[in-house]
């Protein structure tokens, strides 16, 4: 038997997050999902039949242990507000995978203290393989905060942080990242190309020189620094190409990419919080 949960929001993020916890065993019963677009119930129907859909947000929260609040950002206080009611008379675990939305604003929205946790999950959580952080408040208890970490460690890995001011940094390296990745396969790929490559050999030899550098780097005791140093032979090409790349200022340019990131996600919370 499983602790109900309820998406508000049937999305991208919310159908990744459902379609891991049902690969993980949890019964399609035990889950809800609110949204007003009928083509998203439908979606989500459609591929999950026992699952419940409704376009009324405070008829899934009535039944559910715990809420993942899985709409924009821009749209979460107001979403927040009509819940309210049906919040604070349930009183679930409140999960919020929205970027650049603080904890006090949610608690506040939703009419006052509740056990909150905030994580920061990325897209490649649709195919298992996500990378999420998460941080609770301090009315979240031992039991919540593992069942908050097995609905995200259904599609992929999980890390606590302890402040919640980290989440800003977590957004620009991992919840914004896999857009770096996939740019570095595009500029791979179109490199290759110029080089004479057809173009599908360039694309599959791009995505599986990525894959692997990562995967190998996950699975290696190794750092990155020494697997880097194996594949550059003294005297040989790799050396050439590093050396243009440091010498563009990747290190720089990556730092400065990820603080314009982190910076927003800053923005963002000041903005809605004003709200
Ligand atoms: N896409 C990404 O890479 C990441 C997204 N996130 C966060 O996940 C959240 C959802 O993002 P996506 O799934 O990409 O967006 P999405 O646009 O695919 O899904 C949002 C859903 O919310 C629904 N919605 C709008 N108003 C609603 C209401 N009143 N009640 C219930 N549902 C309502 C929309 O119809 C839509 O289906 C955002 O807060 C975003 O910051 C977090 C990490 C990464
Ligand atoms: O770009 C964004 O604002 C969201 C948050 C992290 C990934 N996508």
């Amino acid at each position: 038997m499983n602790e109900t949960i309820a998406f508000i929001g049937a999305g991208n993020m919310a159908r990744s997050l459902i379609g891991g916890l049902i690969a993980d065993g949890w019964n399609e019963d035990a889950l809800w999902a609110a949204d007003p677009e009928t083509t998203q119930r439908q979606e989500a129907q459609g591929r999950w039949p026992g699952m419940h859909t409704t376009g009324d947000g405070a008829e899934a929260v009535a039944h559910a242990d715990v809420v993942v609040l899985a709409v924009k950002p821009q749209v979460l206080g107001e979403v927040c507000r009509a819940l309210a009611p049906a919040v604070q008379s349930r009183r679930p675990l409140v999960v919020s995978i929205a970027a650049g939305v603080r904890g006090d604003d949610i608690e506040r929205w939703l009419g006052g203290t509740l056990a909150l946790v905030r994580c920061m999950p990325n897209t490649p959580a649709l195919v298992g393989s996500g990378a999420t952080a998460l941080v609770a408040n301090a009315h979240v208890t031992a039991e919540q905060r593992d069942l908050a970490e097995s609905i995200l460690r259904a599609v992929g890995l999980t890390a606590w942080l302890e402040d919640e001011a980290q989440l800003d940094a977590v957004t620009a390296l991992s919840g914004s990242g896999p857009a770096y990745g996939f740019l570095l396969i595009e500029a791979m790929e179109n490199a290759g190309t110029d080089l004479g490559l057809p173009r599908e050999t360039a694309r599959l030899l791009a995505l599986q020189t990525v894959f692997g550098a990562a995967k190998l780097a996950l699975e290696s005791d190794e750092d990155a620094a020494t697997l880097r140093a194996r594949v550059t032979s003294r005297g040989g090409t790799t050396e050439q190409a590093l050396a243009v790349l440091e010498s563009g200022g990747l290190r720089d340019l990556m730092l400065r990419a990820m603080t314009a990131a982190r910076d927003r996600s800053r923005e963002l919370a000041d903005q809605l919080g004003r709200d």
